[in-house]
């Protein structure tokens, strides 16, 4: 489990880290999302253990991680532009985390060298991007990390290799309850693999809940009533958090429990009445909206 508190980090007179708090249950994915410059990078580095936060509390399965390396061995690291040593290949690369990672596990290095097909004795530098990316991958998943942090890590990859990627993680979060942490500018693009979501902006986390709890909360509603009288009395009764008139069918979304609003609505008859699923980043949207905030400067 990870848990953050008050945490603050200041470069040269700003604040990139402003009094965040955080927890992530063991065997979770958490996704952090945020715009250019919001704090997500620091963010990560800090629960990796590679900054110091000037002050708040950072620990992991309830102990501090900064200048702990028996920590610090059970999580790893991806950075957004993955780094490795000049002139290596993977092979030497694995030789690397072998000798770092207690945890490494050489059956899992062969398996997965054989599901990334990338040949373990070409010079990394020689690979492209999303080959890079793949090979980052290969190797980290190889040290089997207790906490995998994950920064922009889909960049580069193609459809097919983002899918795969995607499900080895959900198989190890499965298997051995590992945690992740994945950072992204995009919602969509990892919307689908996350359990829990928070929006960092300008160093602060905006909003943070668990996806079930997001979806189960909040439901759209498309409506034609009888009578004006009955959306004002719809409207007056349920937590609406955003009205639309398409035509002479209303939108709604509505928070609360999906058997109280069908209840509620259908008590005055409508004409349509249809529940439709709503996406993460709408949800995301009238949340924001609701806190007071547009989120189109926050996320893409
Ligand atoms: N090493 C550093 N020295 C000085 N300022 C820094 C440093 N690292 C980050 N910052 C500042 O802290 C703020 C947050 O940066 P950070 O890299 O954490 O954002 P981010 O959300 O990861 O952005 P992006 O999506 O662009 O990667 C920015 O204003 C940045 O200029």
């Amino acid at each position: 489990m990870i848990e953050l508190r008050e945490v603050t980090k200041t470069f040269t007179e700003e604040k990139a880290v402003d009094q965040l708090a955080l927890t992530v249950k063991k065997g979770s994915i958490f996704g952090l999302l945020g715009s250019n410059g919001a704090g997500k990078t620091t963010l990560l580095k800090i629960i990796a253990g590679i900054y110091r936060p000037d002050t708040g509390k950072v620990l992991i399965d309830g102990q501090p991680v900064y200048e702990q390396p028996e920590v610090k061995q059970r999580i790893l690291f991806m950075p957004d532009t993955p780094y490795f040593f000049p002139q290596a290949t993977i092979r030497q690369m694995a030789r690397f985390y072998r000798s770092i990672y207690p945890s490494w596990s050489e059956e899992r290095y062969i398996q997965l060298t054989d599901i990334f097909k990338l040949d373990p004795k070409r010079k990394l530098h020689r690979f492209s991007k999303g080959m890079k990316r793949q090979a980052a991958f290969l190797l980290a998943l190889s040290c089997m990390p207790e906490l995998l942090i994950l920064d922009e890590p889909i960049d580069g990859l193609d459809p097919v290799m983002r899918r795969m990627v995607k499900n080895l993680l959900f198989q190890e979060t499965a298997a051995r309850e590992m945690t992740v942490v994945i950072s992204s500018h995009n919602l969509r693009e990892i919307e689908d693999m996350c359990d829990h979501v928070g929006i960092m902006h300008q160093g602060r986390m905006l909003l943070e809940k668990e996806v079930d709890d997001l979806k189960s909360d909040t439901h759209k509603v498309q409506v034609a009533f009888r009578d004006r009288t009955h959306e004002e009395a719809v409207c007056g009764q349920l937590p609406v958090v955003h009205k639309e008139r398409r035509g002479s069918v209303l939108l709604l979304i509505i928070r609360g429990e999906r058997e109280q609003i069908t209840e509620t609505i259908q008590a005055y008859e409508p004409h349509v009445f249809d529940l439709l699923p709503l996406t993460l980043e709408e949800i995301f949207i009238y949340e924001m909206e609701d806190a007071g905030y547009d989120i189109q400067p926050i996320l893409l």
